[in-house]
């Protein structure tokens, strides 16, 4: 009953007026919409003699709104009254080019609206006319506090009839500001035009200010994040394919402030690789249209929400890695890679290539050692980790002693090509090799493993499959790709990482049936397969290939590591992922 009180005294907060006004449509004299706004949406209802209609526009389908003056016409005179000739232009009020005979001010609001029928969105301008005085700024003033009231709503602010006066004088401010960084040569290379046609047009009506950053080289990205004076932005957008994000992500745990950062920043992907697991995942997550492909990811950078992300520490024997979609050791990594060839054909290259791989189904050896979900993570007895057990330091030739201004706690600190630890005391000195000089080869921090070191024996809670297999790939988001829709049970921020193993004994007939229900998510009700080809969520995981055979690939992210020993674990919600 309480309940019942409670959820009513909140819709009706959520119904409540807080503006209203009424309107006269531009180019028909006796249509009159009445327009509301409330803490829902905002609501155009039309009145004709006998009938009310109501269109409700929710406030998560609007994006953002302006206030702009009519324009200056050509060859017109200040005499001449304001033409409603058939586009109406206008300008902003700062530009200088506005007609001064119009007091009007306009009001446009942005909205995206979902058609969940037609699982798309369509733009819409809904155009506001204040001119109920005969001075401009007095109509601006309300139009101001109309457009103040929306930003609130749209930033996700509770907006109460109390200080609603306020808002034409104290101005809602923008505190967000993204950085950009697009790579040229994802994909099939258009990620620029893509992000100045459609993103910057988004971007611009919902006001956020942005720095862009095109990438010069492979790693741009990740150093650019490792160096950057980072906090003066509130998120980093990549326009690419996950490969960009993968160096973004790992150039943040190349920090050593990295707790801070990812407690500050939030991260998007705007989708213009030929890989875009992550992209399409956030959608399908979200239950919006991935129709256009960059559309949500968009929609995300203008909305002020945001999710908690898992991410997968991995551990090869020569470096440290911080992984938000998958790991892959046979087929569908060998696909990805050796399909590099045909990437100006965009993602059908995957199709093409899997044909010539069935033709030549290959299969691998090795162990599979996994932590079930169930299973809690024991963390690790000093002796499983020769590297950190050791009790007598063995310093190098030289030593440089320093204290760091900013005391730092620091969980974990690798270097990203060697196997070397480093020390740091607890009061903040840090010690560190003058062999490794400050700035020359990145370091991995992030935080520390609860596993024993890839070379220690694991605990006995942990379970193990050996033997051959066509495929084990561990995955953590729904989709690795576009079409691919690995774990439909997978969710942004559960904790669980999917492994798929399909054993060597699957027929090629059974394998080309997994492949074609890769797209709709079906392969996992593989009809009385179950012992072949298996989905099951863990924890954590590590693969050990037979070292006496010829390699294939292992990637994460679809980025190639070394083939060798592998082991994950997973990190529930480490970092803050944009969504629409
Ligand atoms: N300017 C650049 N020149 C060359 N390589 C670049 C540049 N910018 C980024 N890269 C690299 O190109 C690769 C492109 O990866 P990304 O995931 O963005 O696109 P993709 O088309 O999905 O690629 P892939 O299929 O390799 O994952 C990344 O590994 C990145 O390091």
């Amino acid at each position: 009953m309480a309940g019942t009180i409670q959820q009513s005294g909140l819709d009706d907060a959520q119904n409540k007026t807080l503006l209203e006004e009424t309107f006269y449509v531009l180019k028909k004299k006796n249509s009159v919409f009445r327009v509301k706004l409330t803490n829902s949406g905002l609501h155009l209802i039309k009145e004709n003699e006998n009938q009310v209609k109501t269109q409700i526009i929710p406030v998560k389908d609007i994006i953002g709104c302006r206030c702009l003056r009519s324009k200056k016409e050509r060859n017109s005179c200040a005499c001449q009254s304001l033409s409603h000739g058939s586009s109406l232009k206008v300008v902003d009020e700062k530009s200088g080019d506005h007609d001064d005979a119009d007091m009007s001010a306009y009001l446009y609001i942005y909205a995206y609206i979902l058609r969940s029928n037609q699982n798309k969105r369509d733009r819409t301008t809904i155009t506001l006319r204040f001119r109920s005085f005969d001075r401009y700024d007095e109509n601006y003033k309300e139009a101001q506090r109309w457009r103040m009231v929306l930003k609130k709503l749209i930033r996700g602010d509770e907006v109460s009839m109390v200080n609603i006066s306020d808002y034409n004088i104290v101005p809602v401010k923008e505190d967000r500001r993204l950085l950009v960084l697009l790579s040229p040569k994802s994909g099939s290379g258009k990620g620029r035009m893509l992000f100045q046609k459609k993103i910057v047009p988004i971007l611009q009506e919902a006001e956020i200010p942005f720095d862009l950053h095109i990438t010069q080289y492979a790693n741009f990205a990740r150093e650019f994040v490792r160096n950057c004076q980072l906090y003066q932005w509130t998120g980093i957008i990549v326009v690419g394919g996950d490969g960009l994000l993968f160096e973004v992500i790992n150039g943040i745990f190349e920090r050593w402030d990295w707790a801070e950062a990812i407690k500050h920043i939030t991260f998007g992907i705007i989708p213009g690789g030929t890989g875009n697991g992550l992209a399409r995942s956030i959608a399908h997550c979200s239950g919006e249209p991935y129709n256009p492909p960059a559309l949500p990811a968009a929609i995300a950078a203008t909305r002020n929400f945001n999710e908690m992300m898992d991410l997968v520490r991995i551990e090869t024997t020569s470096q440290i890695l911080f992984s938000f979609l998958s790991v892959g050791w046979g087929i569908l990594s060998d696909i990805d890679i050796e399909s590099e060839g045909l990437r100006a054909l965009g993602e059908p290259r995957y199709v093409l290539w899997s044909l010539a791989r069935i033709i030549g189904l290959k299969s691998y050896s090795g162990k599979v050692y996994y932590l079930p979900a169930d299973a809690t993570i024991t963390p690790f007895e000093k002796k499983y980790e020769p590297l950190r057990s050791k009790s007598k330091v063995d310093l190098p030739s030289e030593v440089l002693l320093e204290t760091t201004d900013t005391r730092q706690r620091l969980d974990s600190w690798y270097s990203a090509a060697s196997r070397r630890s480093a020390y740091f005391s607890t009061t903040g000195s840090s010690y560190q090799s003058t062999n490794e000089s400050a700035g020359e080869e990145p370091r991995m921090y992030g935080p520390a493993s609860q596993l024993p070191c890839i070379t220690a024996a694991l605990p006995s809670n942990w379970k193990c499959l050996a033997g051959r297999f066509i495929m084990v790939h561990a995955s953590y988001q729904t989709h690795i790709g576009t079409d691919l829709f690995v774990a439909p049970q997978s969710k942004l921020n559960d904790g669980l990482i999917w492994l798929l193993v399909i054993h060597a004994s699957a027929s090629r007939s059974q394998v080309v049936q997994f492949l074609l229900r890769l797209s709709s998510g079906s392969h996992i009700n593989s009809n009385g397969w179950d012992d072949i080809i298996k989905i099951f969520p863990v924890r954590a995981f590590r693969i050990e290939p037979e070292v006496n055979e010829a390699p294939g690939y292992m990637t994460v992210d679809g980025e190639v590591v070394e083939y060798g020993p592998i082991q994950a674990e997973i990190f529930p919600g480490l970092i803050k992922v944009m969504v629409p």
